[in-house]
């Protein structure tokens, strides 16, 4: 079933959030059992009547990484919710959750999406969840000189603790700050080649390209969980040249 509500697990607060904390729990039985009713209730300590619908069969895990204050909240809430948290930033602790359906194809896909802190003190914690992820967003700010330079340094991360067959997307967000803009656009996609990756540049604000990188995980997933023999191939860099928008001098204000 699928929770309208965000399964959120935030870790213990502070410096000394340990590992040994983090524990996995898989509700299994009969759909209608009521294994959704049972985690609200262990969440929440309410029953809430009526009925969820029910969980779709298809469900991918997609993380996102990058440095502290590139806007991994943000892009994950205006995903979700079609909203931007402008204000006072509040550094994420640990890792939380949110689940999406998306359709793609026809097809119900849920997306199990991981907003992992940038900052480096959770880092032995997020690691852990590196290998469940079957895909991984990986953001830098384009007003931001060292939050692009790090990006070799997470794709070193990704490259030891990932699958190795996981799905990397690099994002320039912010790009509706052109005014304070110390990353070309050309910079991204050089980067996204060398190291074979799509790229694309985004805005938590006005929305630009969120929806289409969450798409374009979820086509290229399901792609690969369900290849037919006669089903034409799926790249994942050509759909995101061919659909994405690119952010212009004078578009945002
Ligand atoms: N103008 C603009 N500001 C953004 C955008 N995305 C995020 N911000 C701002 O950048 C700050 C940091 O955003 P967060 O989403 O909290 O950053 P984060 O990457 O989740 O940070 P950590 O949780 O510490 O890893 C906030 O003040 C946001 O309002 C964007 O696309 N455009």
């Amino acid at each position: 079933m699928d929770l309208q509500r965000p399964d959120s697990y935030q870790g213990g607060a502070g410096p000394h959030f340990s590992e040994h904390v983090l524990h996995k729990t898989i509700l299994v039985g009969d759909s209608g059992v009521g294994k959704t009713s049972l985690l609200v209730q262990f969440d929440q300590g309410k029953f809430i009547p009526g009925s969820f619908s029910a969980t779709v069969g298809i469900g991918f895990t997609v993380m996102l990484l990058g440095d502290s204050g590139v806007g991994k909240t943000c892009f994950l809430i205006q995903f979700k919710d079609g909203a931007f948290l402008s204000g006072t930033f509040i550094a994420t602790v640990g890792i939380d959750f949110r689940n999406k359906v998306v359709t793609v194809d026809g097809a119900r896909v849920k997306l199990q999406i991981w907003d992992t802190a940038g900052q480096e003190r959770f880092r032995s914690v997020t690691h852990a969840y590196y290998r469940d992820a079957q895909a991984l967003l990986l953001l830098y700010d384009i007003t931001n000189q060292s939050s692009f330079d790090n990006i070799r340094a997470w794709l070193t991360e990704i490259h030891e603790y990932a699958q190795r067959d996981v799905v990397i997307m690099l994002l320039g967000n912010k790009a509706d700050v052109s005014s304070e803009r110390v990353i070309r656009s050309e910079d991204g996609e050089t980067l996204a080649r060398e190291y074979g990756v799509p790229f694309m540049e985004t805005s938590a604000k006005t929305g630009m390209n969120v929806e289409l990188a969450f798409l374009a995980i979820a086509k290229e997933l399901k792609y690969r969980a369900g290849k037919q023999p006669d089903e034409p191939s799926f790249q994942i860099r050509d759909y995101v040249e061919s659909q994405k928008k690119r952010s212009s001098c004078c578009s945002f204000a």
